[in-house]
């Protein structure tokens, strides 16, 4: 479903990939981990369509990534309250980029009586909540899910996994979970690997 091969990429003529390639299945939960500046949310940005690799390619479903509409893939930032506009509502966020999905709003918790307030009115919890409903839409087949309960308390952060882990299975959308945290990587991807070198291997 999603492939990259070969994926090269650095800043300042510094190789960050120096060739990545991976397969992910429909539905497939996969952990990358690997240290600080390894270059997992460079190559979960690049998976995404987010920044186009220096080399190799990504592949969805055979073919290029859509150039237009909404992308299957989404990455879903580490740092949700500098990814949300600090001035906009939640029901705002939630709208851009297209009509809220109401089945990711409702298995995410998100109530409507957010929708008036800024993410400064919300708890770390619920603003990584809205920040991921804004990532998926029906179209949404892969959730690139970079560091998205690092700055939650453990129970925060178990609450958010228990209701995303149940949409991804009853949609099929494959996740892959970037995460220092091995013990989080092994307990909920099937696969688990490490970016290590500018490479990917099994962890
Ligand atoms: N836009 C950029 N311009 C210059 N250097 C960048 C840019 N984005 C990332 N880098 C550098 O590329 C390297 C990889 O960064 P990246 O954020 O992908 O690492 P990471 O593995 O996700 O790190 P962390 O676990 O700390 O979030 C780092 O050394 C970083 O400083």
């Amino acid at each position: 479903m999603l492939s990259a091969e070969d994926i090269r990429h650095g800043f300042g003529g510094r190789d960050v990939l120096r060739g990545v390639s991976l397969r992910l299945a429909p539905g497939e939960v996969l952990g990358i981990g690997g240290a600080s500046g390894a270059g997992k949310s460079t190559l979960g940005r690049i998976l995404a369509g987010r920044t186009r690799p220096e080399g190799g390619r990504v592949r969805w479903q055979g073919a290029g990534l859509p150039g237009r509409g909404p992308c299957p893939v989404q990455h879903a930032p580490q740092s949700p309250d500098t990814a949300t506009d600090p001035r906009w509502p939640v029901a705002k966020i939630l709208a851009n980029g297209g009509p809220p999905d109401a089945g990711a709003v409702a298995a995410l918790g998100i109530r409507a009586d957010w929708s008036r307030r800024l993410p400064g009115e919300l708890s770390g919890g619920e603003l990584a909540r809205v920040s991921l409903a804004r990532m998926i839409r029906p179209e949404t087949r892969v959730l690139i899910c970079d560091e998205i309960t690092a700055q939650l308390d453990a129970l925060a952060a178990r609450d958010l996994w228990q209701a995303l882990l149940p949409l991804a299975r009853a949609r099929g959308m494959a996740l892959i979970v970037i995460s220092h945290d091995a013990g989080l990587r092994r307990a909920l991807a099937a696969r688990d690997t490490v970016l290590t070198d500018g490479r990917l291997c099994p962890a």
